[in-house]
């Protein structure tokens, strides 16, 4: 049961007094960022980069040319491919959306015929990149396409084993499959074994230094911003490598990253006045971690807003999760978890300061967000925030009802429970409060049916958690 092996982080758990209650203590580490981040708070802090010189101007500029190789007349699909691999691998894509599209459906509806001229269907690298970009956007392309390298024996050929930029491509689109995708489910291993053990004598460093990384990290994997990081200096090194892109890349990539740091500066000013430390000192103190998991969300500069609610929310929820799993007696949770039900100031009176402090905390901070919100006409979110908050909160009762009891549940019993306490279902409710108009009430509403992509990262991250804290154990 998770709730007991997650609540033991860095050490065995130990017992301590508080409250005239002997607590059990799971032994967090404390922050390691400690107080870094706050000067980015300050209003005499100022960005050194963007002062750097007309950086932002330069950016449009260079954002201008990229667009017009974008929409240009390229009578080459797979040279298209190839520029928007690139932007796409450099983290600049999120500028060039609609071009991408656009060019991506282009390509869409004249692949069959792309076994002609310049576009040739034994071409492993550029069918598995045509194959990984249209999938990746969205379009129905059959992995049919791989057909065409196997031998009549239906294996893949041998000539393959030797194409090292076609094997990473293929290992790339691999991470694409879907169920039935059998070839692919064949052509993972064929890739990662021939992969492994390529002649370094006879390709580029730096092509040795993209499959070193690909097989530790896909990038279907992988985190957009720290991909483009590494990225960004591979492309430097590659000869061929194309001057406004890589400088695109970089002023954008300092750019966000300026943005980031006055982002985590405002929320650890935030997380500093609440006083966590002094206040729940059983807890996690994991606020920097938090804002980077988000940043991993969505880490486009418009969603400012949302990272901020969504990192804010996940805090106090991680706090509530060790109230719950470790510093929290039986008594104390039942009126607590009746209390959060009510959503009331005055319902907390009678709780223990540490859960009178965390209650008001987390009333305040959804009074935030309604203020927020209430603005855009978007005030219907907050109903269904809230909604997460109590699900969740109620969901961890249940599960420190089996511990205190010290029931076993079946794993009938303790997955629909363990699925719910995975945080996933409020996490995801949570991260459309702060988005702009895309999210409708309908979003909100597909979530909370039986939504197959919610139900799926709910099983993937609580077997993960469960696996690590196990592990840690
Ligand atoms: C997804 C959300 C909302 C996360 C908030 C932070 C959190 C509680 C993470 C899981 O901790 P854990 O490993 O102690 O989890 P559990 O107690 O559920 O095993």
């Amino acid at each position: 049961m998770s709730v007991q092996v997650s609540a033991i982080s860095s050490s065995s758990p130990s017992k301590e007094r508080s409250g005239g209650v002997e607590r059990r203590s799971a032994g967090f580490h404390e922050s390691v960022w400690g107080d870094y981040f706050l000067k980015y708070a300050s209003p005499s802090y100022s960005t050194k980069f963007k002062f750097l010189g007309r950086v932002e101007e330069q950016v449009e500029e260079l954002k201008g040319e990229v667009r017009k190789m974008l929409t240009g007349v390229v009578d080459k699909p797979s040279q298209m491919l190839h520029l928007i691999d690139e932007i796409q691998r450099l983290g600049i894509d999120y500028h060039f959306e609609r071009e991408i599209d656009e060019q991506l459906e282009r390509i869409y509806k004249s692949y069959s015929q792309l076994d002609h001229g310049d576009f040739k269907g034994d071409d492993l690298h550029m069918v598995a990149l045509m194959f990984r970009l249209l999938r990746q956007q969205g379009f129905n392309i059959s992995s049919e396409v791989f057909n065409n390298f196997k031998d009549n024996e239906g294996n893949f050929k041998k000539s393959l084993i030797t194409d090292v930029c076609g094997l990473l491509s293929l290992y790339e689109a691999c991470h694409l499959r879907c169920h039935g995708d059998a070839i692919l489910e064949e052509a993972l291993p064929f890739a990662i074994t021939h992969l492994e053990s390529i002649d370094e004598m006879k390709v580029s460093t730096n092509l040795v230094k993209q499959v070193s990384h690909a097989l530790e990290q896909p990038l279907r994997k992988g985190l957009p911003r720290l991909e483009a990081r590494h990225y960004i200096s591979l492309y430097q090194e590659e000869p061929s490598h194309h001057e406004v892109l890589l400088t695109l890349a970089k002023l954008d990539f300092n750019l966000l990253q300026e943005q980031y740091q006055k982002e985590i500066g405002k929320i650890t000013r935030w997380w500093k006045d609440i006083d966590v430390a002094r206040k729940f000192p059983f807890a996690r103190d994991r606020i920097v971690e938090l804002f980077f998991w988000m940043v991993g969300a969505y880490f486009q500069p418009e969603f400012e807003v949302a990272r901020n609610i969504l990192t804010r929310v996940t805090a106090l929820i991680s706090i509530l999760d060790d109230i719950y799993d470790v510093h929290g007696t039986l008594e104390e949770l039942v009126p607590y978890t009746e209390a959060i039900e009510k959503w009331d100031v005055d319902a907390m009176d009678g709780l223990p300061e540490y859960m009178q402090a965390l209650y008001k905390e987390i009333l305040d901070l959804y009074d935030e967000i309604g203020n927020e919100i209430a603005t855009k006409g978007r005030s219907y979110r907050l109903t269904y925030a809230k909604g997460a908050m109590k699900k969740q909160a109620r969901g961890y009762f249940d599960e420190a009802k089996w511990f205190h009891t010290g029931y076993t549940p079946t794993l009938e019993e303790y997955m629909p429970l363990a699925l719910l306490t995975s945080g996933y279902e409020a996490l995801s409710i949570t991260a459309l409060v702060g988005m702009g108009d895309v999210v409708t009430k309908d979003a909100f509403e597909w979530l909370l049916g039986d939504c197959k992509i919610l139900r799926a990262s709910q099983i993937i991250g609580r077997l993960m958690d469960d696996i690590a804290s196990h592990q840690v154990r």
